[in-house]
C-alpha cells in the first residue's frame, strides 16, 4: 500500500498551497484546461504530470482550481486521495459525461448524482463489514440545486452509476440499473464519494449526457461544449 505524505506527489507536481480547496474534477485533462482557459482569471498551471493538467485561478474573485482525474475509479482513487490528503482540497467536484440510463434523461442535460452505486471494487476494498453507500455532500447538493434553479438549467437529481466498463456487457442481472432507477452511467464518482467520505471532505458529481439510445456527442463537445456543469459547478467556489 503506497504511503506519500508530502508534496510533490509521484502524480501531482504541485507544492502544498498551490490547489484551492475547492476543485473541479472532469475525467478529461483538456475539459480541465478549456475551464481554466474560458472561466478563470489569474491562472497558474500546477500540473502537467502524465499530462493531467491541473490549473489554479479565482472565479469571480473566489479561488478555485480544475484538474483531470483520468477515467475510471482507480485513477479518480489516486488523485482525490492526494488531493484531499496532501493538497488539503475540502470541496471536490467532479463534472463529467455519462449515458442515460432512463427515458426521461436526455442528451445534454444535467445529472447531478446523489448516489453512486458501482460496479468497481473500489468501494470494497476499504474493507467494511457490509456494503457503504457512496452518496454526494447534502452541502454542495443543494447549493448546486440552488444554483441551477438561478441560471435556469434543466437537471435531474437522483442515483448515478460508476461503472468499471464503458463498452457495455450485458450481465444475467436479476434487475437492471435502470429498473432500479438509476439515472445515469458514468465511472468515477463512487471512488470520490467513498474518498471524501473517509476523509471528512465534501464531493459532488455533476454529469452532462453525452449518450443516449440515439444520439452521441463528439469527443470536441465533451471537451467544451458542457458548459452548463462547468458553470454550475464554478457557483460552488
Ligand atoms: O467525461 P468524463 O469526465 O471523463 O466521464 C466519463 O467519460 C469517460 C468515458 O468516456 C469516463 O471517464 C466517464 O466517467
Ligand atoms: O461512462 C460513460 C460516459 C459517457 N457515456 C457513457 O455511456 N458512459
Amino acid at each position: 500500500m503506497a504511503k506519500h505524505t508530502t508534496a510533490p506527489t509521484p502524480h501531482i507536481q504541485a507544492q502544498v498551497g498551490e490547489i484551492a480547496e475547492t476543485i473541479l474534477l472532469p475525467g478529461d485533462p483538456l475539459r480541465a484546461k478549456f475551464i481554466a482557459d474560458t472561466y478563470l482569471e489569474n491562472v497558474k498551471q500546477f500540473n502537467a504530470t502524465r499530462n493531467m493538467f491541473g490549473f489554479t485561478g479565482t472565479y469571480k474573485g473566489r479561488p478555485v482550481s480544475v484538474m483531470g482525474t483520468g477515467m475510471g475509479c482507480p485513477s479518480m482513487g489516486i488523485y482525490s486521495y492526494e488531493l484531499i490528503h496532501i493538497y488539503g482540497c475540502k470541496n471536490l467536484i467532479r463534472i463529467g459525461t455519462a449515458g442515460t440510463m432512463q427515458p426521461e434523461v436526455h442528451v445534454k442535460e444535467m445529472v447531478f448524482g446523489m448516489g453512486a452505486c458501482t460496479t468497481s471494487n473500489y468501494v470494497r476494498l476499504m474493507g467494511l463489514p457490509g456494503t457503504f453507500a457512496p452518496i454526494c455532500s447534502f452541502e454542495l447538493l443543494e447549493k448546486a440545486v440552488a444554483s441551477a434553479k438561478e441560471l435556469g438549467y434543466n437537471y435531474h437529481v437522483g442515483n448515478i452509476l460508476s461503472s468499471d466498463v464503458f463498452y457495455g456487457v450485458d450481465l444475467p442481472h436479476g434487475k437492471t440499473w435502470p429498473e432500479m432507477g438509476v439515472l445515469a452511467v458514468e465511472m468515477e464518482s463512487a471512488a470520490l464519494y467513498t474518498n471524501a467520505a473517509a476523509a471528512g471532505v465534501n464531493a459532488l458529481c455533476i454529469l452532462t449526457i453525452s449518450d443516449g439510445p440515439d444520439e452521441v456527442t463528439t469527443a470536441e463537445e465533451r471537451q467544451t461544449a458542457f458548459t452548463q456543469m462547468m458553470e454550475v459547478a464554478l457557483s460552488l467556489a
